[in-house]
């Protein structure tokens, strides 16, 4: 970094309780040695009264933001919105998510990717409709529909039985359980950058508790409780044994999915199958995930910052040299 060259502004829109996790001293002092300032943005106040930003990343939600940004966007199109809202809405939604899977054009001859069986149930009466739950295995796992960042959104449930359903309330998704050995794998994209890192996953599902009585267990973002302090010991030896799927199939897998949603920020989650261990579903795909969580990741998110501005940096050098000739 020269004396000379201008530092970098990147305006943050997040939750407090992302700002908690994400924007970390370890972070911030990075950035500031490699010429980028972090700036938050102040959701209470207008977002075109503030900035000028080179690039504004966000996790927020709500319609006013949204039409904030747009606003925003307009009066300043040299500034880069980390990621387009419309995009992002599609990961907002766990059947519109887990389309974008099966879009995807991966050809390999040694694995083979899809995703669950799902179904939505929108009430009561589509319970009770033979044709809905018609090519869904029990175990099941009821997810909401929405997956919005709200703890509610995170709310699941196994059901081992019809009878389980019952005790549910309707809407929800349907999901096939499949077993893989207890071992999630989270792939996080940031831009050009793809990791991908075992996590704890819920235990497989013996035949035998299938029908048991009541039916219905309830859990919620399993993958975090994974190694931490005094973690049982067992969990940390089943993770640290557990194969990792083939680098060139996770990139494959990466690039291309961040070609089909237009995103630059988000992991999904992606099972084995422990019946054929060359195939590989995936069971969740997040916006801004807990990059903070990777190791490095101060060193991921200050290139992806860099790699963003200088990019743009290019196109509209490239446009004004083409707009220079004609
Ligand atoms: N179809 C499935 N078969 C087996 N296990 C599953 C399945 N779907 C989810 N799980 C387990 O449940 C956990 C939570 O599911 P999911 O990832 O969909 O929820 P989430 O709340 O969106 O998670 P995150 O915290 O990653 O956003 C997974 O990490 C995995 O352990
Ligand atoms: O902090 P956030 O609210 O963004 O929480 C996100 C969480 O990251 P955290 O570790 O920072 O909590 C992510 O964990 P990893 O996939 O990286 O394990 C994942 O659970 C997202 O689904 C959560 O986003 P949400 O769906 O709740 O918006
Ligand atoms: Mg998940
Ligand atoms: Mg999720």
């Amino acid at each position: 970094m020269t004396e000379s060259a201008p530092r970098i502004r990147i305006g943050y829109g997040l939750e407090p309780k992302k700002v908690h996790s994400f924007i970390q001293p370890s972070l911030v002092n990075l950035c500031n040695e490699r010429g980028i300032d972090l700036v938050p943005i102040d959701i209470n106040k207008p977002l075109i009264q503030q900035g000028p930003f080179d690039c504004v990343t966000h996790k927020l939600y709500s319609e006013d933001w949204k039409n904030q940004l747009e606003e925003f966007s307009k009066a300043n199109p040299n500034t880069v919105i980390i990621d387009p809202p419309h995009a992002i809405e599609r990961l907002q939604n766990r059947i519109s998510m887990l389309e974008v899977v099966n879009e995807l054009k991966i050809t390999r001859a040694s694995e083979e990717l899809g995703t669950p069986s799902q179904t939505f149930i929108f009430n009561s009466e589509s319970l009770s409709d033979q044709s809905i739950l018609q090519g869904l295995n029990f175990p099941v796992i009821a997810k909401p529909l929405v997956a919005d960042g709200s703890a509610i959104s995170h709310k699941m449930y196994i059901v081992f039985s019809r009878d389980g359903l019952k005790g549910l309330n309707p809407p929800f998704v349907l999901q096939e359980f499949v077993n893989h050995g207890a071992v999630i794998f989270k792939v996080y994209v940031a831009g050009e950058h793809v990791q991908c890192v075992k996590r704890r996953s819920l235990p497989d599902i013996p035949d035998a508790s299938l029908g048991s009585s009541g039916g219905l267990l309830s859990f919620s973002q399993v993958s975090n409780l994974a190694c931490q302090d005094g973690d049982d010991d067992s969990y940390k030896l089943i993770i640290e044994e557990a194969k990792m799927p083939p680098t060139s199939f996770v990139d494959e897998v990466a690039n291309a999915l961040q070609q089909v949603l237009g995103l630059r920020l988000f992991n999904f989650d992606m099972i084995r199958d422990s019946r054929d261990a060359s195939r590989y579903l995936v069971i969740d795909i997040n916006y801004f995930p807990g990059y903070a969580k990777l190791p490095d990741f101060e060193i991921v998110l200050t290139d992806f910052f860099r790699e963003v501005v200088c990019q743009k940096e290019s196109e509209t050098q490239a446009w004004a040299t083409k707009e220079s000739q004609e």
